[in-house]
This record gives C-alpha cells, structure tokens and sequence, in this order.
C-alpha cells in the first residue's frame, strides 16, 4: 500500500540528506520521483544536505497545487514513481491534502521531510497537517545533540547571538551561521525552555527558572 510518511525532526538532524539517499536508492532501481522542495538555503529549486550533495528540484511556491502538478507531469507522459517533498514544514495545510491525494487517488508513495516545530515551539501548519494526515511518522535515527549532550528536540533562533521568542515564523538560515545574524540552535527541550544556548552557557548565564523556588 502506498503511503504518506513524514521524516521529521529538527533541523540539523540529516532529513535532506535522507532524501537525497532515499532518490538516489531508488533511482539506482529505475525509479523516477517529482522532487518537490520549499526555500531551501542552496536557492529556489534545489534540494541540499550539509553533506554537500545537491538536486535540482521543483519549488512548492505557495498557492501551488501539487496534486494537479503530478496530474499534468503524468497526463504528458512523465513517469512518476513517487514524491519526495523537503522542507514540508513549509507547506500550506491545503498541498499536504494535496499530497494525501496523491498517496490515495494515484497510488503513489510520498516521503515528506521536515521540522516539526518553529523556533517557539510552535508547530509549522504544513507539519500540524502531516502529523494529522500521515499513515506513518519516522524520527530520524541520527538524532542532532544539545550542547549539553541530551538529544536536541528543538529549535532556537538567535538574533545577533541572542535567543530570541518573538518573530516572523519563516525566516530561512542555518544553525552555526554567523552570529551577527538570524541562526539557529539546537537545544533539548530544557535548554530551549531556559532559553540557554550554547553561547549562553558558556557565559554562565542562569535563567531565573532554574531553581524553581517562589519569591519570599
Ligand atoms: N562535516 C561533516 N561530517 C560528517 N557529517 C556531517 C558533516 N556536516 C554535516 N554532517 C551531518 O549532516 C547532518 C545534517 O544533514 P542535513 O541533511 O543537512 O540536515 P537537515 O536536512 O535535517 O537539516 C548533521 O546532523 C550531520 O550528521
Ligand atoms: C526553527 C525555524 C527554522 N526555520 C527555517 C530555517 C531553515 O531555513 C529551515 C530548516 O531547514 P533544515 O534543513 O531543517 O535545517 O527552516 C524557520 O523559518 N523558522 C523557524 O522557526
């Protein structure tokens, strides 16, 4: 039975490196999937890992309908094996229906990768939708760290160095980009709750809710 499953975790943690592997694996096979990707860092149309490897691949703009995109790469005689869909998280909540249809009406496999949660801890409405719609949901096995050495369940977004909780949700960046700029950290869900980053902890700042003791 096809399915829609979606790779989620948090950045850094080799989705799009599995997506590379998993296009790469199947075209060894014959296999020809519809590349699909949503302002990747590398630019418009490219799906890349931190390993290096890029591909070229078919930007999900908003208001694109990919169900009636697969449609008419079909109806002129493409093949289509499957769908493979990079920063999903990205995704209005409509073009991940889009993409269950495909799984149910086309009979096709789509493998969705993405973030789960936005630098708040909030979920991205193209992964609230797939978490709602998806036959199967797969951690990556490769789970990104926290400075302190806990698995990194989260996401930070630094301004100038400086977490920060306020903010437009999309901004594109990476984690360990310059710190003058918007980056990103991974953090357990504790570090991310005290809003310590590595930056932080290593200039030994506490956060008040560290001892959790009421004022006097
Ligand atoms: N120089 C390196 N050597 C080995 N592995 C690396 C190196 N740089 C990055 N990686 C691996 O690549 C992962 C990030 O892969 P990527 O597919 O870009 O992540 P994601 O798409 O989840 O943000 C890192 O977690 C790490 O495992
Ligand atoms: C947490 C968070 C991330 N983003 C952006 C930053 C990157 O461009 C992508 C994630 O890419 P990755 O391959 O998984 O590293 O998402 C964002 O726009 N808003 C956020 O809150």
């Amino acid at each position: 039975m096809p399915e829609l499953v979606f790779f989620s975790g948090t950045m850094d943690c080799g989705k799009s490196t599995l997506a590379l592997q998993r296009i790469h694996n199947r075209s060894a096979r014959g296999l020809q999937g519809v590349i699909f990707t949503r302002d990747d860092r590398a630019g418009e149309g490219k799906l890349s890992s931190r390993l290096g490897l890029v591909t070229d691949a078919v930007e999900a703009a908003p208001g694109m309908d990919l169900y009636a995109y697969v449609v008419g790469r079909m109806t002129q005689g493409d093949r289509v094996d499957y769908l493979i869909v990079d920063e999903a998280q990205f995704l209005a909540s409509e073009q991940v229906d889009q993409l269950a249809r495909v799984v149910d009406d086309l009979n096709l496999d789509v493998f969705a990768f993405g973030i789960t949660t936005d630098f708040r801890a909030r979920l991205f409405p193209g992964s609230q939708r797939l978490i709602e719609l998806a036959d199967r949901i797969e951690a990556l096995q490769v789970e990104a760290m926290c400075w302190c050495g806990a698995r990194a369940t989260h996401n930070a977004r630094t301004v100038g160095g400086e977490m920060v909780v306020e903010g437009e949700q999309v901004v594109v960046g990476d984690v360990n980009g310059p710190a003058a700029e918007v980056g990103y950290e991974v953090l357990c869900r504790r570090h991310h709750r005290r809003r310590m980053t590595s930056a932080a902890a290593h200039a030994g700042i506490l956060s008040p809710d560290v001892l959790p003791v009421a004022p006097a």
